[in-house]
């Protein structure tokens, strides 16, 4: 079954966060000791709250947002000003309240310019990141150095949702999605290899409302292959889930919990 490599539970969300920050400031160091910046690929829904919780307060080791180029792990296709935008919450929970000491992320949000055709919206963003991480044809995918993803209670996670045909795209790093279940309709999301191949990533995942998708993808087969299934079997112990004890209430597996 999909037994997580780490999976860490705390009773309150001031433990969890407080934990993942020192698990980011890891991944940060390693990153910047390996080449000087540190990619990062980000969720919307609950993550945003949970990440700025983590960021923005405590006192062990440095934030360096200045190193940091922060990236969508999926995006509505929707102006930055509407509710729905990932970006917005991202900016509005985060960005926005970073400290000026901690220095200034370099963020690369969608290119709200071709929001009326989601295929040209999401070959403009795997554009990006092909500027960044190298061309298509000298690496077969970007390698985050960290992905921070949600859990959905259907066990989507970026845009990919359980049966989507996308889950079998096995060449494009962007993809575009016209018939999302869960509103809006219309986004982007990194496709499920670049969303496996990150070089550590965590799902943060709080709350009554997930226990039901987690007991299926840490106890059972057909959890596996959700999407949060697949990213968790292949990324093996590159992988660590961030909990709190409501959301893995009746999952058999035990976790560590209370510290990394
Ligand atoms: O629609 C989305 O949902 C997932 C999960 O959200 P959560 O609120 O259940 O944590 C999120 O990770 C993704 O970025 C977002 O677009």
């Amino acid at each position: 079954m999909g037994k997580p490599a780490n999976l860490y539970a705390f009773k309150s969300s001031a433990e969890l966060a407080s934990n993942l920050r020192s698990y980011v400031l890891d991944a940060q160091n390693s990153a910047i000791d390996r080449h000087q910046t540190f990619r990062v690929a980000v969720s919307g829904g609950s993550l945003p709250k949970v990440l700025a919780q983590a960021l923005l307060k405590g006192s062990d080791g440095k934030v360096q947002f200045g190193k940091w180029e922060i990236f969508y792990a999926d995006e509505r296709a929707v102006p930055f000003d509407h509710e729905d935008s990932n970006h917005k919450l991202v900016k509005e929970e985060l960005l926005d309240k970073i400290p000026a000491e901690l220095g200034t992320p370099k963020v690369y949000p969608i290119d709200t310019k071709y929001l009326d055709d989601v295929q040209e919206l999401a070959d403009q963003y795997e554009q990006t990141l092909v500027s960044v991480f190298a061309a298509r044809d000298s690496v077969r995918l970007p390698l985050f150095d960290l992905l921070l993803l949600g859990c959905g209670p259907d066990g989507h996670t970026c845009s990919l949702f359980p049966g989507s045909e996308l889950l079998r795209e096995a060449e494009a790093w962007v993809l575009p999605i016209s018939d999302s279940p869960k509103p809006p309709p219309k986004r982007i999301t990194l496709s499920l290899p670049v969303a496996q191949h990150g070089l550590k990533i965590a799902f943060v995942a709080t709350g009554e409302g997930k226990k039901d998708v987690l007991r299926q993808i840490f106890d059972t087969d057909e959890g596996q292959q959700l999407p949060c299934g697949l990213i968790n079997l292949k990324g093996g112990d590159r992988v660590s889930w961030f909990v709190d004890y409501p959301a893995i209430d009746g999952v058999s597996f035990p976790a560590r919990r209370g510290s990394l």
